[in-house]
């Protein structure tokens, strides 16, 4: 079997709202993926389909080479599953939660000593789960979500809310989980970061379409530009909109920050007329950073909004 995942040509609307409006995505073993996009692009939605939660308007999802009709009880033991936040029992401890659930899949203590392990929670096994912090609850939710050693695990929006180290915590099951295992992943995030340290594959969304997919490096390559010039100017409010029109690049200009930045792939000679262009509008440079282009640059040039706008 080529394909754990498969979305064809998927439709599903809400109300007249089109929330994934035509999406393929095919997923291999061992293949970890990211749904890139800002609210509202339909990530959450086609990742509901996918757990088999909704069904598609039209299009084909196909789990393990099957369908959700008919083979529900088949597929539901072989992917896990860990949504935007989890309730649980919380009088029960980290312990109860993880028998009980292990409980549901025929599983012993064994495998609960392993996730206890494997989620970095063997120290707080007796505590109840009301007592865990953000991050723990988290990691709990995501070892529940392997207990049954999933084929196929989905993750939606996994590190959202949590700190820093939090988030590094998680990111390092996972990557343990991929150098170990053949699952394939498929996750949903905001995290431009997360995106670029856990998948080979990325597709970016908006209003229901997939934009573009591919790995970090192809979508990065994708375009010219290679470095991100950012500034600001000492005398930001005579950067009317004349600094989008007439600049020598395509310059993105954010008025509320005072900020801008500006995509140039040949910083020896084009930096230098970039300066100059500012100089003769009578613009002060304050500040200047370069930086390597990142995902929510090209996003920003694909729909002139921040991914996390
Ligand atoms: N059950 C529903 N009823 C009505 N509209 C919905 C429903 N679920 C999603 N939508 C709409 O579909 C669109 C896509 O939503 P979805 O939650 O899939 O986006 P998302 O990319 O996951 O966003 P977020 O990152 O905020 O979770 C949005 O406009 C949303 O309001």
């Amino acid at each position: 079997m080529n394909s754990l995942i498969e979305a064809i040509d998927v439709y599903k609307s809400f109300n007249g709202v089109k929330a994934v409006n035509g999406v393929d995505l095919r997923i291999r073993p061992g293949q970890f993926t990211a749904l890139l996009g800002p609210n509202g692009a339909g990530k959450t939605t086609l990742v509901e389909m996918i757990e088999g939660i909704q069904a598609p308007d039209h299009g084909e999802i196909r789990i393990l080479g099957r369908p959700w009709k008919g083979n529900e009880q088949y597929l539901r033991r072989r992917i896990g599953l860990c949504l935007q936040e989890t309730r649980f029992m919380d009088k029960l401890s980290v312990w109860e939660t993880l028998r009980l659930f292990a409980s549901f899949f025929g599983l012993g203590k064994a495998r609960v000593k392993e996730i206890l392990a494997l989620s970095g929670l063997a120290a707080k096994h007796s505590q109840r789960v009301v007592h865990l912090s953000g991050g723990q609850r988290q990691r709990l939710a995501l070892g529940i979500s392997l207990l049954n050693n999933p084929q196929v695990l989905l993750l939606d929006e996994p590190t959202t809310g949590l700190d820093p180290n939090a988030r590094r915590e998680i990111w390092s099951i996972l990557l343990d989980l991929k150098k170990n295992t053949r699952t394939c992943l498929v996750l949903t995030t905001h995290y431009m970061e997360e995106a670029e340290k856990l998948c080979e594959h990325i597709q970016i969304m908006d209003q229901g379409r997939v934009l573009r997919e591919g790995s970090l490096q192809d979508l990065l390559e994708d375009t010219q530009a290679e470095k991100i010039i950012e500034f600001t100017i000492d005398n930001p409010d005579h950067a009317g909109p004349e600094l989008l029109e007439n600049a020598p690049f395509a310059v993105q200009w954010d008025s509320v920050a005072g900020r801008g930045t500006v995509a140039i792939s040949d910083i020896e000679h084009q930096l230098p007329v970039f300066l100059d262009f500012l100089k003769n509008r009578g613009l002060h440079l304050k500040n200047m950073e370069c930086r390597r282009k990142t995902l929510d640059d090209l996003f920003t040039e694909m729909t002139g909004r921040r991914l996390h706008d």
